[in-house]
């Protein structure tokens, strides 16, 4: 599942990690050159000067002797220790020097004193123009591609961590945060709201056909009864041929009781006997099938809106298939114009690789994604958890 972008998401890792690894290089050499001049320095000034005015002296020439300070001796210390047993020399107070440059010089010459680097724009640009192309190919939506963007750099740059072993923390730590941020919107306790709520509890699902709607129904009877609630299904799509066969089916390989009409029928009467069926035999959950393949939003609106008027359904789930990638995004922003939706099951995420949809359906419509659809099984329903996928995209899941 999403591996594609497990793989994309890796490399944006290792994209930074390298480009902190040059990065620690070239500073670490900078430093050593810095240290044999501080040498240098001290050397010549231990022959004329007090050792205090070596320090300053050192100071004044080069403030990179921060990276390098010198103790009372005018000895030169090494870098490591500079930071925890050196006092500031006069003069090169990391605060008071040239700040104009990102994080500042003198910030970044102590940070490779303490053997720490800082990330900077620049680190992080190129394998970001990179992230933000692979995003998109995986189907991400523009706007998500943007806030996850926004939240990296703000987690990132200007961040000051041990230099290369963490830089995979803190750039792990940024991702993570970015795309929990952007799909846990919304998000509620489905289980809790389903035991709490007034029974008959009605659930809607709506969606275009095809996409696995009639089996996310069929799983979802299932998953209801794991939990001790019973169900009752109502066929509501009316419009298409061999739909209640079809719905007949599960719910006879299930046990479930199943309430149709004709072909042609009103959707909303259908749901309707459904709740009287379930008022009259104490049954715990009311699922609707709907018609998806209606010719415009009015039409949808309208049905919706029916049974809306007639039934008040507790909860409208959109259900949508992942491997549809933009398509599906697309359509849950319609869908949830059309008639505000509760949140959606993404159907047939084991056959995507792309994960698009599962990043872009919560922050585009502002309501969660509850279950994963992971196969043709009735248990193959998973209930969504933003931190669990995450953790799975970026390998954390041990
Ligand atoms: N791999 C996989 N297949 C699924 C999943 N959910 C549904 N399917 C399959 O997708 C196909 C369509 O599912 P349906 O439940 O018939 O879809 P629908 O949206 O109700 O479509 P209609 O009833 O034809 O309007 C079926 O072959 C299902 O077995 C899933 O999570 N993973």
């Amino acid at each position: 599942m999403f591996d594609s972008l497990k793989e994309k998401l890796g490399s944006f890792r290792e994209d930074v990690e390298e480009s902190a690894e040059e990065k620690a290089e070239a500073e670490a050499d900078a430093a050593d050159e810095d240290a044999a001049d501080v040498e240098a320095t001290a050397d010549a000034a231990d022959a004329e000067a007090e050792p205090a005015d070596a320090d300053a002296s050192v100071a004044a020439q080069d403030a990179e002797a921060a990276t390098a300070a010198t103790d009372a001796d005018g000895t030169a210390t090494a870098p490591d220790a500079a930071e925890s047993t050196t006092p500031e020399p006069a003069g090169t107070d990391a605060d008071s020097a040239d700040e104009s440059d990102g994080p500042g010089f003198a910030k970044r010459a102590k940070s490779v004193a303490t053997g720490q680097t800082i990330i900077e724009e620049e680190d992080v640009e190129a394998p970001l123009d990179e992230l933000e192309m692979a995003l998109l190919q995986s189907d991400v939506e523009l706007t998500v591609v943007d806030e996850i963007l926004a939240t990296i750099r703000e987690e990132t740059i200007g961040e000051t961590h041990r230099f290369t072993k963490s830089t995979t923390g803190v750039v792990q730590r940024a991702l993570r945060k970015a795309l929990v941020d952007v799909i846990s919107v919304g998000q509620f306790d489905f289980d809790e709201r389903v035991a709490t709520a007034d029974k008959p509890l009605v659930i809607i699902f709506t969606g275009v056909n095809g996409v696995g709607k009639t089996t996310s129904i069929a799983k979802m009877a299932k998953y209801l009864e794991e939990r001790g609630h019973s169900s009752v299904l109502a066929n509501g799509d009316t419009y298409r041929a061999g739909a209640n066969e079809q719905i007949e089916e599960h719910a006879d390989a299930l046990g479930k009781k199943l309430i149709t009409h004709q072909q042609g029928g009103d959707p909303a009467a259908v749901i309707y006997d459904g709740v009287e069926y379930a008022e009259a035999n104490d049954v715990d959950v009311v699922l609707g099938d709907t018609a998806g393949r209606l010719h415009t939003s009015n039409d949808l609106m309208e049905q919706l809106e029916k049974i809306d008027r007639v039934v008040d359904p507790d909860m409208t789930l959109f259900v949508d298939e992942a491997v549809a990638g933009q398509d599906a995004v697309q359509r849950s922003r319609q869908f949830n114009d059309a008639a505000e939706i509760d949140g959606t099951i993404l159907t047939k995420a084991d056959a995507d690789s792309q994960g698009g949809a599962a990043i872009s359906i919560a922050h585009v419509t502002g309501k969660p994604i509850l279950f994963l659809g992971v196969g043709q099984g009735y248990d193959d329903l998973e209930k969504f958890e933003p931190e669990r996928l995450v953790d799975r995209l970026l390998g954390l899941d041990g």
